[in-house]
């Protein structure tokens, strides 16, 4: 069964009740929050027990879990105004009680399935089943059964009870972070680094979260009192002074963020749907700087469709009302892949433009409407922009994400309405470290700082406005550099967008930092210009 259990049992047989310990990670979110240990798992899949009936109670409890979860996730976007994305997961809760469905289970295990993949064999057979009939509005539905039998066979563990928890896992993706309820105060994980998409999703939301703790973790039982501290990077056991159970709240900003020397600075949010978008304007963000529009497929079985796209971005501009609305158009690849294109090696826009229909049908539910601009993932040259703008009359941005877009960056800029510099895969490219291992992001390394000032050169020899959207534009070391260094607009997480304004309007002479820095001869004096 689940590896719930696997910590033990009894944690008062193991660690003499109030002795705190502290535990070393990384901090990935910042914050500090408390709770009870909640170790979710992936569930070792036993092979089949030799008992049929014992393995179809199995998978039909795997599909009943999955139906509630979703019955949870539709209450949580309806109470968020999302309704007509409620409507959708709600589809889900009507098939995990399907009869077909259930009779292909019951096949499959007689057949010698065990649960868990009787249940992908017969979602993915209804699903063929559903796709194989000419029908758009089918095909949809086939997308939703192959993800509710993922879901199902995952048998991935909810909370239960009034909370808070301090989730604790191994590792965790995106969806799993964003569709966490507010009985989770924060996050715990054994592995993971900072710059996963999880990460990103937890500080849009304003969750802390330490990743890198290693397997002493995974060993803590369900219930342990557990804090975690997102500012320094550790998980406290038994914490002798528990913090506050639940999350900081996010200061407010008011008025437009202005350096004491008068460069003014626009402060915008990332954002993967309506939830972080509403925390960021309340935060006092001008706008979205980075929708990462591919976060709402990550499950998808085939490339989204026009009303796929549009049912995604309508609660978000809607709450956006004009503002502006920077939408990124699908960045899949890397860990950001949905199992139809597993045997893929493309990825962001390249991969796009070898799909011009799926392309065609984003552009399309993106829409010109005031205040949407279009932002394109890895661009490589000119012509990567050329080619998108042959689909679109909404302004085009180029995100600037390897070391060899940048040295494009001139030819890149002349045919852009505005570029971003993705920093944490620009990072991870300029020094060829890996952006999801545990690990700091050196993005004040001088090598990188090199890369974002041609940048900056080449924006602002076109006129072109600037932005940055990767991690570096809500850390404190760099926002002095950025805003040196040209950088208008400064795309943050939900949860950052007041420090971030904060930190704007204290700064002064940051020209000439953003010079000292570049002069220096290695990260290390880099990091003594902070
Ligand atoms: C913002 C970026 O893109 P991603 O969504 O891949 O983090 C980046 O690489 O800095």
């Amino acid at each position: 069964m689940t590896d719930r259990a696997a910590g033990g049992g009894d944690r008062a047989g193991r660690e003499p009740a109030g002795a705190e310990r502290r535990l070393r990670g990384l901090a990935a979110s910042p914050g500090v929050a408390a709770g009870a240990a909640w170790r979710v798992g992936t569930v070792e899949h036993a092979a089949h027990s030799g008992d049929a009936a014992a393995e179809l109670a199995r998978a039909r409890a795997a599909l009943k879990r999955a139906g509630d979860e979703l019955t949870a996730l539709a209450d949580r976007l309806r109470a968020d105004g999302a309704a007509e994305q409620a409507d959708i997961v709600e589809t889900g809760v009507l098939m995990a009680a399907d009869p077909a469905l259930d009779a292909a289970v019951e096949a499959s295990i007689a057949r010698g399935s065990p649960a868990p993949q009787a249940i992908i064999e017969a979602t993915d057979q209804l699903a063929d089943t559903l796709a194989a009939i000419d029908d758009p509005m089918l095909a949809l539905r086939a997308d939703d059964v192959r993800s509710l039998g993922r879901r199902a066979a995952s048998e991935r563990v909810a909370p239960s009870g009034p909370g808070p928890f301090v989730l604790v896992a191994q590792d965790l993706g995106p969806a799993d972070v964003a569709e966490l309820d507010e009985r989770v105060a924060g996050i715990a994980l054994a592995a993971g680094g900072p710059s996963a998409h999880a990460a990103v999703i937890a500080r849009g939301l304003g969750l802390p979260m330490v990743v890198g703790v290693g397997a002493p973790l995974l060993e803590l039982a369900d219930g342990t009192p557990l804090a975690v501290d997102g500012d320094r990077g550790d998980a406290v056991v038994d914490p002798r002074d528990p913090p506050p159970a639940r999350r900081r709240a996010a200061a407010v900003a008011s008025g437009p963020a202005v350096t004491r020397d008068g460069l003014r600075v626009r402060i915008l949010a990332n954002a993967a749907g309506p939830a972080e978008v509403r925390v960021a304007l309340a935060a006092g963000a001008e706008g979205v700087g980075l929708l990462r529009t591919e976060l709402a497929f990550l499950d998808a079985a085939a490339w989204p469709d026009e009303a796929a796209h549009r049912r995604m971005l309508e609660p978000v501009l809607a709450l956006l009302a004009g503002r502006t609305a920077t939408v990124r158009v699908l960045d899949f690849g890397g860990d950001k892949t949905p199992p139809f294109l597993r045997d893929t090696t493309a990825r962001g826009i390249a991969l796009l433009l070898d799909h011009p229909g799926a392309l065609a049908a984003q552009l399309q539910a993106i829409g010109t409407a005031d205040g949407v601009r279009v932002l394109l993932p890895l661009v490589r040259d000119a012509a990567d922009v050329e080619a998108v703008r042959a689909h679109t009359q909404a302004p085009l941005g180029a995100m600037i994400e390897t070391a060899a877009a940048a040295a494009r960056a001139d030819e890149i800029a002349a045919v852009s309405d505005f570029l971003s510099i993705g920093t944490n895969d620009l990072t991870a490219d300029v020094l060829g470290t890996d952006r999801f291992a545990p690990g700091t992001v050196a993005t004040h390394d001088p090598r990188v700082l090199a890369r974002i000032a041609a940048v900056a050169h080449a924006a602002q020899a076109h006129g072109r406005v600037l932005e940055v959207c990767g991690e570096a534009a809500s850390d404190p070391r760099m926002i002095p550099l950025l805003v040196g260094l040209g950088v208008g607009e400064l795309s943050v997480g939900a949860a950052r967008v007041a420090a971030t304004h904060a930190a704007v309007r204290a700064l002064e002479g940051a020209a000439q930092l953003a010079r000292t820095a570049l002069a220096a001869k290695d990260a290390g004096g880099g990091a003594a210009t902070r």
